[in-house]
């Protein structure tokens, strides 16, 4: 499965989260500079060379994630940019996730 070509769904209220070993497992199909926050949260950061770059970055992940219909939180400074998912619906991580994250690495500015 590649993850990149994969669609995300429609996250369902009540969904269980990923286990801390399903996450160890899906988390080596994306780059290993995503690190995991108490298997709740995948977040990477991005290096740009000027506030301009970073912010372009932004928006393209912003139409990545309304093309998907599951969105980041996202920090946006001069020539750096931090990209977080989890699953507000479900409380923890998802295969969205993933997706998302596999998708955001593909970005080139
Ligand atoms: C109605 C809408 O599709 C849902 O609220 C989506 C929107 N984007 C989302 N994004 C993320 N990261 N988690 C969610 O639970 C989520 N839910």
């Amino acid at each position: 499965m590649e993850l990149k070509k994969e669609k995300c769904l429609p996250c369902e209220v009540g969904g269980v989260p990923l286990g801390e070993k399903e996450v160890l497992e899906i988390s080596k199909m994306i780059n290993p500079e995503w690190g995991i926050e108490g298997s709740k949260i995948i977040k990477r950061t991005f290096k740009f060379k000027n506030f301009k770059k970073a912010l372009e970055f932004v928006n393209r992940v912003g139409e990545i994630a309304e093309s998907e219909g599951h969105h980041p939180d996202i920090e946006l400074s001069w020539g750096k940019v931090t990209v977080k998912f989890t699953t507000h619906k479900i409380g923890g991580l998802s295969t969205n996730d993933f997706i998302m994250a596999a998708k955001i690495d593909e970005v080139e500015i």
